[in-house]
């Protein structure tokens, strides 16, 4: 019998929704009472520690899962993805980030083609160019070694090697690779972006990597020609071809630019711009700053992640647990959102890559035959490092609306502290707050807790905490450039867990194409009224005057600019010669 087209038609998803019921009745405080069903719930894969026991799950709920995720033919999707099948349909594209950080003799085939030889050759020429870059045989057009980098780029092409930057920043081992040295980021077109991106750089000694999957991406290619002009006006522009280099997998478009196809580190329509961190995406700016040798150790924890996922059993599964856990949360449960709460001030750009990759790849109305979805599908992702997101957000989770959350925390810190005669190490007080407020979720505290605790009456129903709060807990062992490679693998899987079960395409993003075309009606608008003074039209009453006042408000600031720089200089002048008479 064919598969129904639509998961939500399968007797394991009724069987769920029924089930969900029966849910409603539990609370946390009594599940967490059960050790058996607890130890059920922890898992470990190479010293990372997932405790999922504080979901509003029981074994018979597992159990009804991985019946869904057998009629959603979780495992062979994982098989077709991994053997290189055009999984992204609407794109006609295989989806293959698993082959960036294959091992070397690994063979995985797209069109018939093993990529994983292509993957090394230009991972070994970033490794030969970030060598010579970084021991200065690589020099600038004045002769001076080049120690800075800017890395220009948006969305995947930005979000996943900043997440990465900020974690190994204050690894012990990445910084003292990174000692004397900087790396930043410029994403967004906001000429306040541009500024803030090259303050106090000199182009003599700085490098710009132009990131660009299409290489057409109006943001970036504006801001890359805002940083030729600025290499080319201070050192001329012989200079762009030792201070500017590009990855992309559009060479073409690269040596139209200016950048010499000698100096671009090529990728594949195989890998998606939001899953390229690992491609020359991460690689060539992360190995600029940290060498290749600290890039290459996040590389192999990605993979390392890569085969417990296609090989472990879904029991053990990290990846295929909290995909699956998701999926309940948001379809069955009801529950839109999740915060992901790292306890490390490293990941504080954790959250927004997960954002753009969750966000951007589940965030689907139809399925991936293009029937529309009777259930909801994706979720809305924010987060903040613990213990920020205490001080700012919680107040919501534990008494406002439920957000399953994400507990990450590492067992050593990057940067251990014990202040004599303190209570515990700084670690130790940062964790504290990592073991508290999960328990605190769950249980809550009822109203005769808080009266035996002599709370008094009118305080009682604010100090009520419902708890029955969803969590689950990630503990690394630490947060060295491979822990990160796992965590960022766990995560990617996990979003490809959700859309291959709910049924939807994960790997493509027509929606963002819509609110592009509409950005270059306006452009082409704004050059029209500021170059040929024509009006603004074929727009609706509210874009009409929004545009009318912002190019009015901007031309008669732009008069009071040119009256402040010009007229009073000149009227300074005339003083001058007056008084001089
Ligand atoms: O790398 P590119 O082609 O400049 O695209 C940047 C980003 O734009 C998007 O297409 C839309 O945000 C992302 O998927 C992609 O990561």
């Amino acid at each position: 019998m064919a598969s129904p087209a639509l998961i939500s038609e399968t007797e394991q998803w009724k069987d769920l929704k029924q089930h969900v019921s029966e849910i409603q009745t539990t609370h946390l405080r009594d599940l967490m009472n059960d050790v058996d069903r607890c130890q059920s719930m922890m898992v470990e894969h190479e010293g990372i520690f997932l405790d999922y026991s504080r979901q509003r799950v029981t074994k018979e709920t597992m159990g009804k899962l991985f019946k869904l995720a057998e009629v959603a033919h979780l495992k062979e999707k994982i098989e077709k993805m991994y053997s290189g099948e055009k999984i992204n349909s609407t794109e006609n594209r295989s989806v293959l980030h698993v082959a960036l950080r294959a091992a070397r003799e690994k063979e995985i085939y797209s069109d018939g083609k093993n990529v994983v030889p292509e993957v090394w050759q230009v991972l070994d020429k970033i490794k030969d160019f970030s060598e010579k870059v970084r021991s200065g045989a690589w020099i600038g057009a004045t002769g001076k070694p080049l120690k800075d980098v800017v890395s220009v780029g948006i969305g995947g092409s930005f979000l996943g090697p900043l997440f990465v930057h900020a974690a190994l920043q204050t690894d012990a081992v990445a910084a003292e690779y990174a000692k004397g040295r900087q790396l930043r980021f410029l994403a967004n077109v906001d000429p306040v972006d541009v500024a803030r991106s090259i303050k106090d750089l000199d182009p003599e000694t700085t490098l710009v990597v132009v990131v660009s999957k299409t290489f057409t991406t109006a943001e970036t290619m504006l801001n890359a020609r805002t940083l030729r002009e600025w290499i080319s006006s201070s050192l001329g522009a012989g200079a762009v071809a030792k201070h500017m280099v590009a990855v992309s997998t559009n060479l073409p478009l690269v040596k139209d630019f200016g950048i010499d196809p000698a100096n671009a580190f090529a990728f594949w329509d195989w890998v998606g711009g939001r899953y390229s961190v690992c491609s020359a995406v991460g690689v060539l700016p992360l190995s600029l700053q940290y060498g290749f040798s600290v890039v290459e150790k996040f590389l192999e924890g990605a993979r390392s992640i890569d085969n417990h996922f296609y090989s472990a059993p879904f029991e053990s599964n990290i990846p295929v647990l909290v995909g699956l856990l998701s999926v309940w949360n948001v379809t069955f449960l009801g529950y839109p959102a999740r915060a992901i709460l790292p306890y490390s001030q490293a990941l504080e750009k954790f959250a927004p890559h997960i954002q753009q990759l969750s966000m951007e790849s589940n965030g689907k109305g139809v399925s991936i035959d293009g029937t529309p979805l009777p259930f909801e599908a994706g979720e809305i992702d924010f987060g903040e490092p613990g213990t920020n997101g205490q001080h700012s957000f919680y107040q919501l989770i534990h008494q406002g609306r439920i957000i399953p959350c994400d507990f990450i925390g590492s067992v050593r810190s990057q940067q251990p502290i014990y202040l004599k005669g303190e209570v515990v190490s700084n670690h130790d007080e940062l964790m504290s707050n990592f073991f508290a407020q999960p328990d605190a979720l769950a249980y809550g505290k009822n109203p005769d807790e808080l009266l035996r605790d002599k709370v008094p009456d009118h305080l009682v129903p604010h100090k009520t905490f419902t708890g029955n709060r969803p969590s689950l807990s990630i503990l690394l062992p630490s947060l060295s450039a491979y822990d990160v490679g796992q965590l960022l693998a766990i995560y990617e899987h996990r979003i490809a867990v959700q859309g291959f079960v709910w049924g939807i395409n994960s790997f493509d993003q027509w929606g963002v194409e819509l609110g592009k075309s509409l950005a270059t009606q306006v452009r082409k608008q704004l050059h029209a009224s500021r170059v040929d003074e024509k009006p603004v039209q074929g727009f609706n009453f509210s874009t009409t005057t929004l545009l009318s006042r912002f190019l009015e408000v901007s031309l008669s600031l732009n008069m009071l600019f040119v009256c402040y720089y010009v007229y009073s200089p000149f009227m300074k002048a005339i003083k001058r010669c007056k008084n001089s008479i």
